[in-house]
């Protein structure tokens, strides 16, 4: 398990991370969630000790990374690229990282085989593919039989079978009683990987939920609905305190309901005879609709009044 607690990190007058506290659970893949500069690589720095925060902490089973007896062995991570000397192997990079962490020479053959690299475990590692390095980077992170896993982006720039693999391992890994903790900056990325849901905007946290209940909230739903008695539809629509406006196209025939399902906007439809020639559900881009939700809920607001105070503060609103 891992609990951040009123984690926070500045860099000068940047607020990078703001008193963040969020639990990872075991047995699932939890989505590290927010767009660009949300703060996201700065608490899984945080998270493996590589920076240190400037208020508040993160356990690692209830102990700082620091602090635990057998790093290696707790976390594995795949934070960036991971550094492979170019003329080196797969295997003898593996080997060398068993040897320098006390891990015996036979879980390099068995990582290996689980990330699928025993055909080219003898290549060169500089002449890798990014998808072929991102998997030596997971075989790294699993070396030590760790029950935590950290990616950070971890498809990106990957092609379709590259993130499809990555995808069915994580969640993998989740089934075997790991903590899987996983960033992006794509809800729908996420929507399809990970079933909790921890989101950030501008280092605040937003929210922490199921991926079911996030998405619900974050997509907004409307009704597209086509009539020869358009008119006289909106109108009883509108009484009913609904919000109706024309399709982009501005198609003369067709109407869009905000916020209603389309049994409610069939019923009223049915109550005034109105004949329908098309009535169906639509869903916003699921990605604008989490940007707007990440932009909306925070803002930046330097502090004024006080010159010494070289700090930049982050308000929520419309929590
Ligand atoms: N070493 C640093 N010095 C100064 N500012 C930093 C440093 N590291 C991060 N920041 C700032 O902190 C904020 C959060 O950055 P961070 O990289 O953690 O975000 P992120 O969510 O991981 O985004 P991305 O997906 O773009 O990497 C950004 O405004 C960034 O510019």
């Amino acid at each position: 398990m891992i609990e951040a607690v009123g984690l926070t990190k500045r860099y000068g007058s940047t607020v990078a991370v703001n008193d963040l506290s969020f639990t990872v659970k075991p047995g699932r893949v939890t989505g590290f969630l927010g767009p660009n500069g949300a703060g996201k690589s700065t608490t899984m720095r945080m998270m493996l000790g590589l920076d240190r925060p400037s208020a508040g902490k993160v356990l690692i089973d209830g102990h700082p990374y620091r602090e635990l007896k057998h790093p290696l062995r707790t976390v594995g991570a795949l934070v960036e690229a991971t550094w492979v000397h170019p003329n080196r192997s797969a295997r003898a990079h593996l080997r060398w990282l068993a040897r320098s962490n006390n891990i015996p020479k036979q879980r390099v053959d068995e990582v290996l085989e689980v990330v699928g690299l025993e055909q080219v475990a003898n290549r060169r590692a500089g002449g890798f593919s990014l998808g072929m390095s991102q998997r030596l980077g997971i075989a790294s992170a699993l070396l030590g039989d760790p029950q935590i896993l950290l990616f950070d982006e971890p498809v990106n720039g990957l092609d379709p079978e590259g993130i499809h693999w990555i995808r069915r391992f994580m969640q993998r890994l989740a089934a075997e009683g790991r903590t899987v903790f996983v960033s992006s900056h794509l809800l729908s990325e996420m929507s399809l990987t990970a079933e909790e849901l921890v989101v950030v905007g501008r280092g605040e946290l937003i929210t922490q939920c199921s991926t079911e209940e996030f998405v619900e909230s974050a997509s907004t739903a409307s009704v597209k609905v086509r009539s020869p008695q358009a008119a006289q539809l909106r109108e009883l629509i509108t009484a009913r305190g609904l919000s109706v406006h024309d399709t982009d196209t501005r198609e003369p025939d067709a109407l869009v309901v905000d916020g209603a399902s389309s049994d409610r906007v069939g019923e009223i439809a049915a109550e005034g005879g109105i004949v329908l020639h098309e009535l169906a559900s639509q869903r916003g881009s699921l990605e604008e609709a989490f940007m707007q939700l990440t932009n909306d809920s925070v803002e930046y607001r330097t502090d004024s009044g006080d010159p010494s105070e070289n700090t930049t503060t982050l308000t929520t609103a419309g929590k």
